[in-house]
């Protein structure tokens, strides 16, 4: 049966969502092929929208296949759409990070409680006990490394982020894939470059885990403004400059909860190609 998409995008982050029963399961084959720029319909992850008992569900897949937890624009660019659909400006949804809760920002932008960071080094999760403030990393010559002491953050999906202003290209896509699969990270890593202008400003870049450098990664902003106000560089709100445009990442003291705003953006419509799910 033909399964319509809408193409969308949260700074550039791209997305095919869908909406599918609950078990929907798509072969890791099959989310490569529809993700493919060449051939396919290209996206940085897949998403669906589901009903059920609990009311709305969300899932989402990196472009390589593999299932995730979290995505931070893709939950924008979810909850812009149920809220559309339902006339609403309130949107609460479950994700197999956790609950999620979402309200319009303005025109074509949203606020989503992406919840509260997981901090602990085995909910990253990481391989060994580690103080993730600053874990024990470095790229680069052991005695003058390049970057070195990431702090990591889990936002539903694990990150680590490096301040650093080496944000080029070759060193981004370099350094992180590189990190991806460090075996410091069972389930592998996001990574993320991020130069703190200010104590309300970075700039970052994230070479996310399955997809390589994107535009934008709403979940590496939440973890990046994180790390850096642990680490005393910014107040615990800021302005996320993002390849794609601007998030604005709050995190609030009250609740310990990161709230994320932005715009989100739909390119069109389609139906998924049929492909042979091996
Ligand atoms: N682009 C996303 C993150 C998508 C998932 C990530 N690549 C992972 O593997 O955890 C975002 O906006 O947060």
């Amino acid at each position: 049966m033909a399964t319509p998409y809408v193409k969308m995008n949260g700074l550039g982050n791209d997305f095919a969502v869908v909406r599918v029963g609950r078990d929907w399961s798509p072969s890791e084959a099959q989310v490569r092929a529809w993700a493919d720029r060449a051939s396919g319909i290209g996206f940085d992850q897949l998403i669906a929208l589901s009903e059920g008992d609990g009311g709305p569900w969300v899932r989402f897949w990196n472009s390589d296949g593999g299932e995730v937890s979290a995505c931070g624009n893709g939950s924008r660019a979810a909850a812009w759409l149920m809220m559309e659909a339902t006339g609403t400006d309130r949107v609460g949804f479950g994700t197999p990070a956790g609950p999620l809760s979402a309200e319009r920002a303005g025109d074509r932008r949203v606020t989503v409680d992406m919840g509260a960071p997981r901090l602990n080094w085995d909910r990253i999760p990481l391989a060994e006990e580690m103080d993730t403030r600053g874990i024990e990393l470095q790229v680069g010559p052991i005695d003058d490394p390049v970057v070195h002491t990431p702090g990591a953050v889990s936002m539903g999906n694990p990150h680590v982020v490096f301040f650093t202003d080496r944000q080029d290209d070759a060193f981004v896509r370099g350094t992180g894939s590189l990190i991806e699969h460090h075996p410091l990270f069972p389930e592998g890593v996001n990574v993320g470059f991020a130069n703190v202008l200010g104590r309300d400003r970075i700039r970052l870049r994230v070479w996310e885990r399955g997809a390589g450098l994107t535009k934008a990664c709403g979940t590496g902003a939440c973890a990046a403004l994180v790390a850096a106000a642990r680490r005393g560089l910014t107040d615990r709100a800021a302005t996320l400059q993002l390849d794609g445009g601007e998030l604005r990442i709050v995190w609030d003291e009250a609740t310990d909860h990161v709230l994320m705003t932005g715009g989100v953006e739909v390119e069109g419509t389609g139906v998924l190609p049929e492909t042979s799910p091996a």
